[in-house]
Order: structure tokens, then C-alpha cells, then sequence
């Protein structure tokens, strides 16, 4: 094989798979789209989508700036050196990286050591097979860390929140599913798409459900029970209410894959892989003598333009406000659940490490008054030295649930913006000290990375790229204000509304 071709398919599917989004999930982000109604936080959350796949077309840059955990799918021919295609994986990916195509997302777990070249310790995942056909079929799949923390496993019978028992048969794996998207509500930056395993223990369990999420959107499951299944969750799902990052909405969910193997007598799990809309997953078939790609998977169909939103679409029904930091207490008091905020000036980032950090450090900047935004982006320095943001849009708040009030507090922060929310100890805080939580879009990393202007500076490189604090020069960045100083959460709203819907199917359907 001629592996410096080969090697350059890989990257090419690696750059593709992470700025271009497959067709078959572009139709079903399309439908959505349609669905909703004009005005509505879901409507613009979904124009923001579409602009931002769209935009990572033009820039080739990543859709989301979480490029996730590198997983790779191939089939060889008898014959074929399977070595040397992890090699060429392996130099593909360090090229991506260099390249900002990927973020540089490999960490150590002891340590904390961003290896800074995706490669490490069980990254990337490669997966090999070995066929009687006579061509190489290599599928990647780039799936984030904020979906992925939103997987579950049941381990049947079990009592399910809303629903009841779920029981060893059709209808409690019925449950379990209908379960999984209520439990992922918008933190996995819905609507999301699942991937559903039955049966094998608890890794092949999960596998199969990963394995799901190569199918097509649109295929339809060969075995009846479970396309009976599948249609069934599509329709229900979307009647729970979540809607587009969790704001409330028609759609929730994008699409179910489930797969069924064999299980033991005593086991009985349903494994559920949720990924995000921004469904980054490509396939090449690859000729094993020239190791070019003679076709790309997921891609046919008649090119999907998102129409540009109508005047009346965009025009929001809320009220907007501009903010410049220093914010003043006074500012923030007047911020209500639902009110639109373009945000101007300057902004810090910070995530996980950063917030464990300050728990027990002084800052390195004042941040009193300032925004703290958890986001982890893609970087590139350029010859002079100059850092630019590649992609940027914001990761999980939840995560920092444990540090956020109190931090707020000890610095004097007044707005933090993330995405899906956080809990009762923040929104406590937020009301005794003056303080907002704003909900950014995530997966609009293209969309968010325009909006800043400039990087003035860095803190804490020690942390890696992804966990530093950048110093971001930001114009009109947009974030709708989803909990208050008043006591107000759309978080918790959304959640007790779609608990209440989720119980509506309690019933047996599957008996
Ligand atoms: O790590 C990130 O940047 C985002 C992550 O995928 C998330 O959804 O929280
Ligand atoms: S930020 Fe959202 S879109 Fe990006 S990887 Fe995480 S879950 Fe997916």
C-alpha cells in the first residue's frame, strides 16, 4: 500500500469529519429547524446551529470545538497491515492537531498533562476488523465529552424517576430509553441523537451502543420489534419538551439506533449512548493498494442549504441587553429568566481546572465585576506569536456546580456563561451576591469564535490549551439569560415540566 497517500486519507477524513457535518444528520437538523416556531429561544438557537455548520463548511474549521474522543472503525482485507494503518492514524492525527482541526484533547488522568497531540494512552480508539471484501472501509466518529457524560446503562428491573418500574422485557427497555433523554435534558446539547444496546455485559453493552451510531439517520432497523421501538421513542421523545439545549422546544431528540445482542441469565442492561446534534461522524472506502479514497459514506443526497431565518424569525420576543464588564450589581439585578444579552468587551475562560484552582488560589487577574466563560477552545499561535481562536463555544457549567457560588463570591464575578445550566447551589448564590448565569448555544463554536475579537493574554498555560485562562476581547456575543438573581432557573423549569410529561408514559405500550 502506498501509505503516504494512505496517511493523507486519514487526515482528510479527520478534517472532514470535524468541520463537515454528514448529510443524513444535516437533514434531520433541517427538519428540526422547520419545526419550530418563529421567535422562539429554540427557533434562534437553531438559526445559530445552522449558521454555525455552515460557517465551519466555509472556515474548514472545527463545528464544535470539543473534537471529542477519536474513534476509528476499520475494515481490512486479508492481507493488510494493520500496523501500519494505526501508524498512519496515529501521524494523521498529530497533523490535525497541528492544524487546528482537533483540539488537543488527550489528558492525563493522574497528572492532568494535556499530551498536546491527541495521542496517548487509549487515544485515539481504533477498532479493527478484519473482511473478505477487497477494499479498506475506515469510519471515524468524534463524539464530545459533555454527550458523553450524558450516557447511561440500566441494569433492569429497576425503578425508573416519572416512570416506575421497567421490567425485564420490551417495555422496561422502552422505559429505560425514554428515561435516558429526560436524564440528558439540554446538557448534551440537544436535541441529540441516541444510540441504544441491548443486552451484553456492561462493555459490549456500551460498544453496541456506539456501534449504533454508525448507522444512518435515516435507515430503518431490519428487526420489527425494535423499528416498532425506535419510532415509537423518535415520536414520544420529542413530546417531552427539552427542546434545542434544553431551552423547551418540538424537538428533543434527532434520532434512535438500537441494537440487541445476547445477554447472561442474571444480567439485563440497556446501554444508551447520547451524542450532541453536532454529530460528527464520516466513513471513506479506501483502495488497499493506492490508499486513496474512492468514496465517501453518509454523504449522498442533494446538497442541504439552511435557509437564512426571515426577518420575523429572528427577531426575538425578548428583551436584549448590552453588557460591557466591569458589570455592576445593579446591572445584573435587572436581568430577567428569558432576556437576551450581547455581551462586549472583555471576557475570561475558565473550566474544571480553573475552578478547582481558585477554590484555594488568589486570581491571576482582578476578575471583580468581570464574566467568567467555561470554555475550553481551539488555539493556534501564529509565526509572530499571536494566539487566534479557532473554535469556541462553551462547554457543560454543570460540572463546576461544586466551586461556581462560591467563587462568584470570593471574586466578585457577575456573569458566568456555559451552557445547560446549573443547580440550586449556584442560583442560591446568584441571588445573595447579584449574579447571572447566561446560556450560550453549545456546538456554535464557528458562530462564537467570530464574535471575539482578539486574545489579550493568557493565564495558567500550565493547565493545557482546552483549561487555560484566555483573555478575550469579545463584540455582541449573544447568550440568553436562563437563571437570574431572583431565584429564577429555566433549567428547573424545563426539568419538572419534562418529568411531568415523562410520566404520561408510565403505561405499558410494549406488553
Ligand atoms: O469540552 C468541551 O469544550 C465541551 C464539552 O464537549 C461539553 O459538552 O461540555
Ligand atoms: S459542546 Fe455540545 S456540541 Fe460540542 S461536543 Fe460537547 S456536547 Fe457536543
Amino acid at each position: 500500500m502506498n501509505l503516504e497517500k494512505f496517511q493523507q486519507s486519514m487526515y482528510e477524513l479527520i478534517v472532514e469529519t470535524s468541520t463537515n457535518l454528514p448529510k443524513d444528520v444535516r437533514r434531520a437538523v433541517k427538519a428540526a429547524a422547520v419545526r419550530e416556531n418563529a421567535g422562539t429561544s429554540a427557533a434562534m438557537s437553531l438559526a445559530t446551529i445552522t449558521n454555525n455548520i455552515q460557517m465551519a463548511d466555509e472556515n474548514i474549521s472545527p463545528i464544535c470545538q470539543d473534537t471529542g474522543m477519536p474513534t476509528f472503525k476499520v475494515k481490512t482485507p486479508v492481507g493488510v497491515n494493520q500496523l501500519q494503518i494505526k501508524e498512519a492514524i496515529y501521524e494523521a492525527m498529530i497533523e490535525a492537531t497541528k492544524n487546528g482541526k482537533l483540539r488537543p484533547n488527550s489528558v492525563d488522568s493522574l497528572t492532568g498533562e494535556n499530551s498536546g497531540n491527541n495521542l496517548g494512552a487509549g487515544t485515539p480508539v481504533i477498532k479493527f476488523e478484519q473482511w473478505e471484501k477487497d477494499y479498506i472501509d475506515a469510519r471515524l466518529i468524534l463524539k464530545g465529552g459533555g454527550c458523553e457524560n450524558k450516557n447511561i446503562q440500566y441494569s433492569l428491573p429497576c425503578e425508573l424517576e416519572g416512570l416506575g418500574k421497567a421490567g425485564r422485557d420490551l417495555d422496561g427497555i422502552r422505559k429505560c430509553i425514554m428515561h435516558s433523554v429526560y436524564q440528558a435534558q439540554g446538557q448534551g446539547c440537544s436535541a441529540g441523537f441516541i444510540g441504544v444496546g441491548i443486552g451484553g455485559d456492561r462493555t459490549t453493552g456500551y460498544e453496541l451502543a456506539k456501534e449504533q451510531l454508525f448507522r444512518r439517520v435515516d435507515d430503518v432497523n431490519p428487526n420489527e420489534s425494535l423499528r416498532q421501538l425506535e419510532e415509537y421513542v423518535m415520536k414520544h421523545a420529542n413530546e417531552l419538551g427539552i427542546g434545542t439545549m434544553g431551552f423547551g422546544g418540538e424537538t428533543t431528540l434527532l434520532g434512535c439506533k438500537i441494537g440487541v445482542i445476547n445477554r447472561l441469565p442474571a444480567s439485563f442492561f440497556v446501554s444508551v449512548a447520547y451524542n450532541c446534534w453536532a454529530f460528527r461522524r464520516l466513513g471513506v472506502q479506501i483502495d488497499p493498494t493506492t490508499g486513496e479514497i474512492q468514496e465517501w459514506f453518509y454523504q449522498d443526497g442533494e446538497e442541504i442549504v439552511f435557509d437564512a431565518p426571515q426577518q420575523e424569525e429572528t427577531k426575538s420576543e425578548s428583551r436584549t441587553f448590552t453588557l460591557t464588564a466591569p458589570i455592576t450589581e445593579e446591572q445584573i439585578r435587572e436581568l430577567k429568566v428569558g432576556d437576551v444579552v450581547k455581551i462586549s468587551g472583555r471576557m475570561y475562560t475558565g473550566r474544571d481546572a480553573i475552578h478547582k484552582y481558585l477554590m484555594d488560589h488568589d486570581a491571576p487577574v482582578d476578575l471583580n465585576g468581570q464574566v467568567i466563560y467555561h470554555c475550553g477552545p481551539v488555539m493556534l499561535k501564529d509565526e509572530q506569536g499571536e494566539w487566534h481562536v479557532k473554535a469556541a463555544g462553551p462547554t457543560t457549567s454543570i460540572r463546576e456546580e461544586p466551586y461556581q457560588g462560591d467563587i462568584m463570591k470570593k471574586f466578585g464575578i457577575r456573569a458566568v456563561i456555559g451552557k445547560g445550566g446549573m443547580g440550586p447551589k449556584t442560583l442560591a448564590a446568584l441571588k445573595e451576591h447579584g449574579g447571572v448565569y447566561l446560556n450560550a448555544i453549545g456546538g456554535a463554536a464557528q458562530y462564537y469564535a467570530d464574535c471575539i475579537k482578539s486574545v489579550d493574554g493568557v493565564d495558567l498555560m500550565n493547565f493545557g490549551i482546552p483549561e487555560a485562562m484566555w483573555h478575550l476581547q469579545v463584540e455582541d456575543f449573544t447568550a440568553v439569560v436562563t437563571m437570574d438573581s431572583h431565584g429564577n432557573s429555566l433549567h428547573e423549569h424545563v426539568d419538572k415540566s419534562s418529568l411531568e410529561k415523562l410520566s404520561q408514559f408510565k403505561e405499558p405500550v410494549f406488553s
